[in-house]
């Protein structure tokens, strides 16, 4: 029996490291919660018209930086959207500002070896392009994961669930918040 969509207004942002599942739970959450989804990693792309790994061989990790605080600030002004932030953006206080301000924040949590086998086959995160990727992990969740529970309304622990698990725990949570 199909599922009714459930219709609120409001935004919810995903937040997490690389591989958190952020676009993949957040385009399953913005179908089943009737909001279009945007992912800032994706939106940077389509308009630099490059992939990532490209602007930060030109321009940096910082110049990257600038450009997601651009998107996020003009994605935050949407209304009834489901956006995936990029694994970094918690690092700028003026996009934790940004987030918290204008929507439900959701922290999906993982461990970092979780995150490694996600992601250890994939090339296109720049971060993860070095000797040791499991290494990197474990230091950016270090670092991380106090920004990320910093501005978090909702922390979702992802490891050993399948997206539709996931989904299943989030939506009554998800629905009881956005009518607090
Ligand atoms: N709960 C989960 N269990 C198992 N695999 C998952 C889970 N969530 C996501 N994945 C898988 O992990 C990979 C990374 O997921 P996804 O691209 O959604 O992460 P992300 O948080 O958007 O990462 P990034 O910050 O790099 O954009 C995908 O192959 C996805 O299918
Ligand atoms: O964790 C990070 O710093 C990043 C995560 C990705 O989503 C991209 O935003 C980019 O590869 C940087
Ligand atoms: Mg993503």
């Amino acid at each position: 029996m199909p599922v009714m969509a459930l219709d609120m207004t409001g935004n919810f942002f995903l937040v997490g490291l690389m591989g958190a599942g952020k676009t993949t739970v957040g385009r399953a959450l913005s179908r089943r919660f009737n909001k279009a989804f945007f992912d800032s990693d994706h939106e940077v792309e389509a308009r630099t018209g490059v992939r990532i790994a490209t602007i930060f061989d030109i321009e940096g990790e910082a110049g990257f930086r600038e450009r997601e605080r651009e998107m996020i600030a003009e994605l935050c002004q949407r209304q009834n959207v489901v956006l995936a932030t990029g694994g970094g953006a918690v690092l700028d206080p003026r996009n934790r500002e940004q987030l918290a301000r204008h929507g439900l924040v959701i922290y999906l949590r993982a461990t970092p070896e979780e995150l490694y086998h996600r992601t250890k086959l994939d090339r296109n995160r720049p971060l993860l392009q070095t000797a040791d990727p499991l290494g990197r992990l474990q230091a950016l969740y270090t670092q991380r994961d106090p920004l990320y529970r910093e501005v978090a309304d909702v922390i979702f622990d992802t490891s050993r669930q399948t997206v539709q698990s996931l989904l299943t725990q989030l939506e009554p949570q998800l629905q009881k918040l956005s009518h607090a």
